[in-house]
């Protein structure tokens, strides 16, 4: 599903955000990434889905070698990864329902299959009650819930995201957890960057630590590790 081989990523001469990172992720992993701010994470997430170039090495993605592929075929490639941000990226004046729609139309949906998907969707995520809700209305943890079902609406195969609690408190992230411990047991690859300890030593999945541009560790059921 995901493999990377001697990438590296200079954003300038001096600046080497990655360095000969080599990795496989098979089809169905739960995957923590940490390490310490600056370490590489977010630039390790953004090639995932071609937001960020490595320099020398090699990305495959569901079957695209993302750093030989040509532009046009960049949607394709991003139809099938879901990405959730720490800080949601919502249409924040617009209701839940048609926040998930618009992703549908987007990718220019059938109306018919919005209107049956974005009810399941939000069923999925335990929204169904916040549907008609303005987005700036909710707390933190539905933002994030509206985002997760957003970023399914093209059943991924794969889900990646970077500090998805980042913004909350330890009980709304724990339910954000189970959710997407959901996801995955349905069969799709999650791979999260994060930070916070208690999460990652609790849910006991593969950690992949990068540290200086480097992975200095990948666990199969690890923790988070020693401190930063
Ligand atoms: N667009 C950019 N231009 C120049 N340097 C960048 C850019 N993005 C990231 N960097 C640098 O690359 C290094 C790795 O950054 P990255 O954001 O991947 O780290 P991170 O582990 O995600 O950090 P954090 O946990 O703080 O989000 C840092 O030194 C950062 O300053």
């Amino acid at each position: 599903m995901i493999e990377m081989f001697g990438v590296s990523k200079y954003y300038d001469k001096n600046v080497e955000a990655l360095k000969d990172i080599n990795i496989k992720i098979d089809k169905g992993e739960f995957v923590f990434i940490v390490g310490p701010s600056g370490a590489g994470k977010s630039t390790f997430i953004k090639m995932l889905y071609r937001e960020v170039l490595p320099s020398t090495g090699r990305v495959v993605v569901n079957g695209w070698d993302v750093t030989k592929m040509k532009r046009r075929q960049i949607p394709r490639l991003r139809r099938s990864i879901g990405v959730v941000f720490q800080d949601y990226h919502l249409l924040p004046d617009r209701t839940v329902s048609e926040n998930v729609a618009f992703a549908m139309r987007v990718v220019e949906a059938a109306p018919r299959d919005i209107k049956t998907k974005v009810p399941k969707l939000l069923d999925m995520v335990g929204l169904s009650h916040r549907k008609d809700y303005i987005v700036s209305k909710l707390s933190g943890g539905e933002k994030q819930r509206a985002a997760i079902a957003r970023a399914l609406v093209n059943q991924p195969s794969l889900l990646i995201t970077d500090e998805p609690t980042g913004n909350l408190d330890p009980e709304t992230s724990q339910e954000i957890m189970e959710l997407l411990q959901k996801i995955n047991l349905q069969g799709t690859t999650v791979i999260m960057a994060t930070h916070d300890r208690e999460i990652v030593d609790r849910l006991k999945q593969r950690v992949v630590r990068i540290d200086d541009g480097q992975i200095v560790r990948d666990m199969v059921r690890g923790g988070y590790g020693y401190e930063v």
